[in-house]
């Protein structure tokens, strides 16, 4: 039996695909390769297409024994959905619309959903628990939310089991350096920060000081991709086990202002790395920070890179060895 990974291509996509053949398990993977790579998914059974196209869906659950979807792909930019808030609902919502529809009609009964904390909005009170009210701040949150919501509801009429796993901020790469993160346009903190250190940008943008924690950034809690790919493999194993769906929060625990991300990824490459006040990002929360004990006690998930100086020593490890990412 094998499991079909969508965005298998993408940042954490293609780790959790490495972390599952190291298991043993048989994957498939399906990405657009819109921002994903193929160099990121070698020796692996690769479909080029979207989710949306349910004559190609058809085709893999037809070809494959697929008995769960592991589903990361989606557009999943804050400040891009808040210009964009169509394209997004299209991709995010009436994408995983076709990807359910086509797994209820050939008898898939288990998902893993890529959600996000951005379900959360504003929350008013850290860490984060998976019991508080869901508000988002931006469309992203909001088409993330709603596919929740779907895969809630689909459980009742069809039988298909869910696990919605909110990560937080997905940082790092796979410590022995075969893959890593590779946005194209990179927006993400951590990534932008080490191609300030690698001379490729003059300087970092802090979006925002003016916002109530204690140096004016933002805290975000920045989880290890490799730690992710981990808790992918044991949300499907407890829900086939338990035949339960849920909802996991997938964060450290510990939040870092962007002021001291900065100033960890300073020490880690003995860079100067300059950093320059901007305005604020449209969306973005001021401090998000998980509670992951839910996650730990009942799936038994041990994160096992849990220092901040770690996870961007493994990220600048691959930034230096391809400072153009996948690009030859
Ligand atoms: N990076 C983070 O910190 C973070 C945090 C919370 C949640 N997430 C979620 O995790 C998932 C993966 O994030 P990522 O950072 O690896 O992103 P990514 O952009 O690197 O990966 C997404 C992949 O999905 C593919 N894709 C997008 N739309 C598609 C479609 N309609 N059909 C087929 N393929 C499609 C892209 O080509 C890409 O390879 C996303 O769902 C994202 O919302 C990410
Ligand atoms: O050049 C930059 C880039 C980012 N930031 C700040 O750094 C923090 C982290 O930003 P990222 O873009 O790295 O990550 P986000 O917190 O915006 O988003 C991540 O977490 C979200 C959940 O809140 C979503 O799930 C999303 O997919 C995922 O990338 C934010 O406060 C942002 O404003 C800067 O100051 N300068």
């Amino acid at each position: 039996m094998a499991i079909l990974v969508t965005g298998g291509a993408g940042y954490i996509g293609s780790h959790t695909v490495l972390y599952l053949k190291d298991q043993g398990e048989e994957v498939v993977v399906l990405d657009s390769l819109e921002k994903g790579h193929l160099d990121a998914v070698q020796n692996t059974t690769f479909y080029q297409g979207f989710i949306h196209d349910e004559p190609l869906l058809d085709q893999i659950f037809t070809n494959h024994q697929i008995e769960s979807v592991i589903h990361f792909a989606a557009s999943s930019l804050v400040g891009e959905s808040v210009e964009k808030p169509l394209e997004y609902y299209q991709n995010n919502v009436l994408g995983t619309f076709s990807l359910v529809k086509k797994m209820v009609e050939h008898g898939v009964k288990n998902i893993v959903f890529s959600s996000t904390a951005a379900t959360y909005g504003e929350p008013d009170n850290t860490p984060i628990v998976e019991s508080m009210m869901t508000n988002p701040t931006n469309p992203y949150g909001e088409t993330k939310l709603a596919i929740e919501k779907l895969l809630k509801w689909c459980e009742p009429a069809y039988g298909l089991k869910s696990v919605c796993l909110r990560y937080f901020n997905a940082a790092g790469a796979d410590p022995k350096g075969t893959i890593g993160e590779d946005h194209q346009p990179e927006s993400h903190l951590i990534p932008i920060v080490l191609q300030v250190a690698l001379g490729q940008r003059e300087h970092v943008s802090i979006f925002g000081d003016d916002y109530d924690t204690e140096d004016g950034s933002c805290i975000r809690d920045y989880i290890h991709v490799m730690d992710l790919a981990s808790a992918h493999y044991l949300s499907l194993k407890k829900l086939k086990e338990s035949n339960k769906s849920n909802i996991y929060n997938l964060g450290i625990g510990n939040g870092f202002s962007v002021k001291e991300v900065i100033d960890v990824c300073r020490q880690v490459t003995g860079h100067e790395i300059p950093a320059q006040i901007a305005p604020r990002r449209a969306g973005d929360p001021a401090v998000l920070i998980a509670s992951p004990e839910r996650a730990k006690k009942e799936l038994n998930w041990k994160p096992e890179y849990t220092h901040l100086r770690e996870i961007v020593t493994h990220a600048w490890n691959w930034h230096v060895a391809h400072p153009n990412g996948y690009s030859k």
